[in-house]
């Protein structure tokens, strides 16, 4: 799976808890750059993962009319701040020439994007572009709802405030009322 340099983390993080003012070898603190580094080993594994390797396998089914899995869960880390933002993915497709994927899949595909310095807006375009190369739909559709921890706990300081971004190709892109369908399927 996932190998990051834990101990360059580990020094980074004792480097952070002094220079905030922390004595590093206080009993409370003195595993904290190893219980991170083992953190960020889990939260940014999806850096050595592509979300297009999980639309290799397809199932061959005569369904050309839409399939969304919506209100996936998902954490990441935005690339600005290293701080949290999560959310939920909805994710729909309509496959062409029985190109059919396994559900569980378009949540895995959300996970391993979203596990990596992120940008919201980049989390839909790839998931999207991924489905799109993989199982060659006649159109794809992500939508990702998300609060910014760098919103809330920080900065401007706006709790509640969401983020919704959408990511649209094919006859999805090109037929309005396909797209209303699809919107109010996950029920905006
Ligand atoms: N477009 C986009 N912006 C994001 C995302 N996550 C965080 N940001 C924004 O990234 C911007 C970084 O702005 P900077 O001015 O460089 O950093 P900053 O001084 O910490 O900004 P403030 O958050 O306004 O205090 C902020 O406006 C964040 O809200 C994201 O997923 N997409
Ligand atoms: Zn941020």
């Amino acid at each position: 799976m996932s190998e990051v340099n834990r101990t360059q983390i580990e020094e980074a993080v004792r480097l952070i808890l002094e220079a905030v003012g922390e004595d590093p070898n206080r009993e409370g603190v003195l595993d904290t750059p190893k219980r991170v580094a083992k953190m960020y080993e889990e939260v940014f594994s999806g850096l050595k993962q592509d979300p297009k390797e999980y639309f290799e396998t397809v199932f061959s089914e005569d369904h050309e009319e839409i399939v969304l899995v919506k209100d996936i869960p998902f954490y990441s880390m935005c690339e600005h701040h290293l701080v949290p933002f999560y959310g939920v993915a909805h994710v729909a497709y309509i496959p062409r020439n029985g190109r059919v994927t396994g559900l569980s899949k378009l949540a895995r595909a959300v996970e391993a994007v979203a596990k990596r310095p992120q940008l919201q807006e980049r989390i839909t375009s790839t998931v999207v572009d991924a489905i799109m190369e993989k199982l060659e739909p006649y159109g794809a559709m992500v939508v990702v709802e998300a609060e910014h921890m760098c919103m809330t706990m920080r900065g401007v300081k706006k709790p509640g405030a969401k983020t919704v971004t959408q990511a649209v190709r094919g006859s999805l892109a090109e037929d309005a009322t396909a797209r209303a369908e699809v919107l109010s399927l996950i029920k905006y």
